[in-house]
């Protein structure tokens, strides 16, 4: 494993210099940390002013699913690291470059490929690593698609195999809405793959994120540390509220830390994985993993004392890390609401009237309606408070089309 014994100077000669590829709003958080950490740091993402390209040192735009793209900016910038952010990357040439010894990636390339389209995670969790899962099947095609859906039976949900944040995906209750879904995934996923997942629906509980962290420690080994469990809330696939703690049955946590410990030590490397678990009584089943942080985990800026992206940029770096509680806390989404370029924000100060209200507008050039455009933090003395709050600051904020 090779990570940066040293740090050095920025814009020096001795800079240890991180690449994003990918530089929305998460991306940005980590930019800030290694920032503070006193690392170089290039932001690249599809489109210009991109959240993470407004706090790095430089910033690149290309189609990052380009591979002989990605080569070409990789090989002038020669990073230490390489750091994916985003569902959209052409991950073949990562693997490639990182075993000739080029680069490497955070965790590792072949975590990334395997994480980047649902059917390698999935097939590695449900088939290699025999982790309870919804049952599935793939599909090509629309006729593809009407034989997994009878084999899997309703509802169940589809996905593009590319995707995230929701895009392209639908719940489906019968025969009728196939054609719709196809139709839906072929449009709306991050990359038009031309396939699709097909999930038998899991009617759980509840949802967690278990923040999973693999760290140096001064051994040189690599340990594993879990955070509190993050619950959340998701409206057509995308996350729209974020606690922690979220209370679990102690059988359903040791199983949820088994689930992750078993899929993180296979993917490997350094730094936050976010493991996504259902979770019914104490059965639990694994969803799916970013091998990054994650944006549930947005609600840690408030509720731990290192927050994900603090954990990612110091484990990456080789430094040690502490994934304590510092505060039961929660976050609220603010979408766009306009489709739009330059909106602004009306009521923010009312939303921070309340002393326990923060807020991140993460300053991305065009609004969509339903595009995620910032977050309000809540700390309270119970999740339930923390919640309640997070809301009513979140409600507050308008965002306007542009005079
Ligand atoms: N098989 C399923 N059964 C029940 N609910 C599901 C299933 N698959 C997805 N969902 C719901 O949809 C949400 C989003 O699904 P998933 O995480 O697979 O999509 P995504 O596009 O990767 O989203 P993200 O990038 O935000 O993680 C889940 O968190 C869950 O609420
Ligand atoms: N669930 C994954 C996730 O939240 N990813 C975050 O959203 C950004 C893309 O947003 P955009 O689609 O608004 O450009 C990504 O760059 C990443 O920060
Ligand atoms: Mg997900």
């Amino acid at each position: 494993m090779k990570t940066p014994v040293r740090i050095g100077t920025p814009l020096s000669s001795s800079a240890t210099k991180v690449m994003l590829l990918g530089s929305g709003e998460l991306g940005k958080e980590v930019i800030i940390s290694l920032q503070r950490l006193g690392v170089e740091v290039i932001a690249v993402d599809r489109y210009p002013n991109a959240p993470g390209h407004q706090v790095a040192h430089r910033s690149h735009v290309i189609n990052m699913t380009d591979g002989a793209a990605l080569e070409a900016l990789i090989a002038l910038e020669k990073p230490d690291l390489v750091v994916p952010e985003i569902e959209a990357i052409a991950t073949e040439t990562l693997v490639a470059m990182e075993a000739s010894g080029k680069i490497t990636v955070i965790p590792t390339a072949r975590a990334v490929w395997l994480t980047m389209n649902r059917e390698g995670i999935r097939r590695l969790a449900g088939e290699t690593l025999g982790l309870a899962t919804s049952p599935y099947r793939f599909a090509n095609n629309l006729d593809e698609l009407k034989t997994a859906c009878g084999a899997i039976g309703f509802p169940c949900v589809i996905k593009p195999v590319m995707s995230s944040s929701g895009k392209g995906q639908s719940k489906i209750d019968s025969e009728a809405d196939i054609d719709a879904a196809w139709a839906h995934a072929a449009a709306g996923g991050r990359v038009d793959a031309g396939r699709v997942i097909v999930e038998g629906f899991i009617d759980f509980d509840y949802e967690i994120t278990l923040l999973t962290v693999r760290a140096l420690e001064a051994d040189g080994s690599i340990k594993t540390h879990f955070c509190e469990p993050i619950g959340h809330v998701q409206v057509q696939g995308d996350y729209v509220e974020s606690w922690q703690p979220h209370p679990m049955h102690p059988e359903a946590l040791v199983r949820a830390r088994d689930i992750a410990k078993k899929v993180t030590d296979n993917l490997g490397g350094l730094g936050v994985f976010g493991v996504e678990l259902f979770v019914k009584n104490d059965m639990v089943w694994f969803s799916e993993v970013s091998p990054r942080p994650h944006d549930t985990g947005m609600v840690t800026m408030a509720s731990q004392q290192q927050s994900e992206f603090e954990l990612h940029a110091k484990a990456i770096l080789g430094l040690p890390v502490n994934v304590a509680l510092h505060t039961p806390a929660a976050s609220a989404v603010i979408y766009g609401k306009h489709d739009a370029k330059g909106i602004a924000f009306e009521g923010v100060a009312e939303a921070l009237r309340d002393p326990g209200i923060d807020i991140r507008l993460f300053g991305k050039p065009e609004s969509f309606a339903r595009r995620r455009m910032g977050v309000i933090l809540a700390v309270a003395s119970d999740v339930e408070t923390a919640r309640v709050r997070a809301k009513q600051a979140a409600a507050k904020v308008k965002p306007v089309m542009p005079v």
